[in-house]
Formats: C-alpha cells, structure tokens, sequence
C-alpha cells in the first residue's frame, strides 16, 4: 500500500523507542514524526492541523504535553498512545470527553525501571559512582582512604507507590533481606506488606525510601520536608517516579544540611534541567530518566506500541488501555 493510504501516526515519541518502530512497522502505518520534521513542535502541529481529518493517532512520549488546546487541533484524533506509564502528560479528562482512547507502556517497562531503583539505591548507599571518581582521580602515593559506605542488605525500606514496578522493587529488595512496607492510595488486600497511610510514619519506620507512584495532585510533592526528616540523617531516597513527587528545593536544602544521607534520582522537578547543587554532592546519584532505557524494554515497547496501534485500526480492544483514575 502507498504511504498515502497507510493511517497516520503524528509522533512525538522518543527516538529510541521510535527508531525500533519505524523499520518494523512503516509499512503498516504513515509515521509523520516531529522530529525528522526539523520543525519546532508548535509549527509541525500547525502544519499537520492543515489536514484536520487525516489525524487519527498521536505517538507521544512523557516529555509531551498532550493538552486540551493539543488535542483541539485534530477533530479526528481518536488514539493517543503514550510511551509512558506516567500519564500526567495526557489530559485524561479532556480525552473521555472527546471520545479519545488511551494506551500507555502498561508493565512491559516495571522490570526495567525496578532494577534501575535497586541500582540507584545501591549505588548511593555503597557510594559506587564516588569510588569510581575517586579511584581515577586520586593521588597513586597516598593510602586509600576512602569513607564508608551503608549496608543494603537487611535495611527496612518504604516504598511509596506498589503498584507494578513497586512489587518488582519489594521482589528484587526480598533478596536482599530488605524489611519492605509502604504507602500507597490504598492499603491492598492481597499484600502483606506494612501499609501506611501516612508518608511521615512510613519514613519513620523506614532506612531508605523508593519513590514509584504516579504523579497527581495527590502526590505532587509528597516527599516534602516532614518526611525527609524523618526520614533522618542516615536515610536513603531513591525517585524513579516523577520529579515532582519530591520538593527538590527541600532535598537539596536537607542534604546540604547533613538531614539525609543520600539521594539516588533518576527524574527532577524541571527536566530536563537539574539542579547544579546536586552535581557537587558525592552523596547524590543522578540518572537521566533513563530507568526504563535498556534495549530490551524498548523493543518490547516498540512491539506494544504497535499492537495497540493495530488494535485500534482493526476496531479492537486496546492492549494495555489507560483508564482515568478519578
Ligand atoms: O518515565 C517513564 C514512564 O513513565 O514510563
């Protein structure tokens, strides 16, 4: 079939999970990607609006806001697929109402983003990146003298957010002895685990927190001041949620202080800016929200977000639909 009578994806994904997709499955579908575009988004959105009633689907990852006034410009837009869990980015309400569907990166990237968490962890504890800098850079004449680092094994740690990449983080943390409890929306029937209602109480009884819930009104901020505190001066914080579920402000704040004892971040509040104070931190490990990037996972991703596309264009079910959580 010619391009032309391939469905339309407008893409604003990212190219790693893209460059996947395209070469498996241009021949099904018309990608018009924004990036190969050269234009900056508001003008290769425009210029696609030109043909309102050829838009059926959006390819997007996190980094794209896919608003109300987005999604106005394509009356025929019917599909959103995101590559993300997250779906913050998505107007979820502003989709119901316009008939459009929903599908998101389901489980296929909780392993991927669980071992990322108990690496950050680890390495922040076992202060791994600091003894590699301090390995390359350290006088050859001197004695080592290297500070200690924190045992994982054994640690009581809270998570904040059980859903399917928090279960696989209590799973990979059960190995190494770790007491787990956590918080969540609600206390889960089905789970043993220590619940708490209260992130404060959670820190508390906690040596290390790992953040993983969704980001929502509810939990925008959650780990404020009170419960990095409590968390207390030998406390760890690892976040493969979203920037904003920490005040970042009141990290950096605490840590200069000596109130924590580390801090394992894979997101930050204005990515993909990030605050310089943490660049000169040994007690801070810094990723670029690349827990879920490995070659696996985007493949995987790439064969997901496919099949949701080929679902929609056969009129059915989606594989892994997003449902708006009042
Ligand atoms: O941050 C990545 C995701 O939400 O999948």
């Amino acid at each position: 079939m010619g391009e032309e009578k391939l469905p339309k994806v407008l893409v604003l994904g990212p190219p790693t999970c893209f460059s996947t997709l395209q070469p498996l499955y241009s021949h099904k579908f018309n990608f018009l990607d924004l990036k190969t575009s050269g234009l900056p988004l508001h003008q290769f959105l425009i210029s696609h609006r030109h043909h309102p009633s050829t838009i059926p689907a959006i390819f997007c990852s996190a980094a794209y806001s896919i608003t109300a006034d987005v999604l106005g410009l394509f009356p025929s837009l019917r599909l959103v697929v995101t590559s993300s869990v997250g779906t913050e980015h998505i107007d979820l309400h502003e989709c119901r109402r316009r008939g459009i569907q929903v599908a998101g990166a389901g489980g296929v990237l909780s392993e991927d983003v669980a071992d990322a968490a108990v690496a950050l962890l680890i390495t922040v504890m076992r202060k791994v990146t600091a003894a590699d800098r301090y390995v390359r850079t350290q006088d050859r004449s001197d004695a080592w003298d290297f500070p200690l680092g924190y045992k994982l094994s054994g640690k009581r740690v809270g998570i904040v957010g059980l859903g399917n990449i928090g279960m696989e983080v209590a799973k990979r943390l059960e190995s190494f002895d770790c007491i787990i409890s956590y918080h969540s929306r609600h206390k889960k029937t089905t789970i043993a685990y220590p619940f708490y209602s209260n992130v404060v109480d959670l820190a508390t009884s906690s040596e290390a927190l790992v953040v993983c819930c969704a980001l929502n009104n509810q939990t925008q901020h959650i780990i404020n001041r009170d419960v990095l505190l409590a968390l207390g001066k030998q406390g760890f914080i690892v976040n493969v949620g979203r920037g904003g579920h920490i005040d970042e402000k009141q990290l950096v704040k605490c840590l200069i202080e000596g109130e924590i004892g580390g801090a394992g971040l894979d997101v930050f509040e204005n990515e993909p800016h990030v605050n310089e104070e943490f660049f000169t931190m040994d007690n801070v490990v810094l990723s670029p929200h690349s827990a879920a990037f490995t070659v696996e996972a985007t493949l995987s991703l790439s064969e997901l977000v496919a099949g949701n596309l080929e679902a929609f264009f056969l009129n059915k079910p989606l594989i892994s639909p997003v449902k708006l959580v009042e």
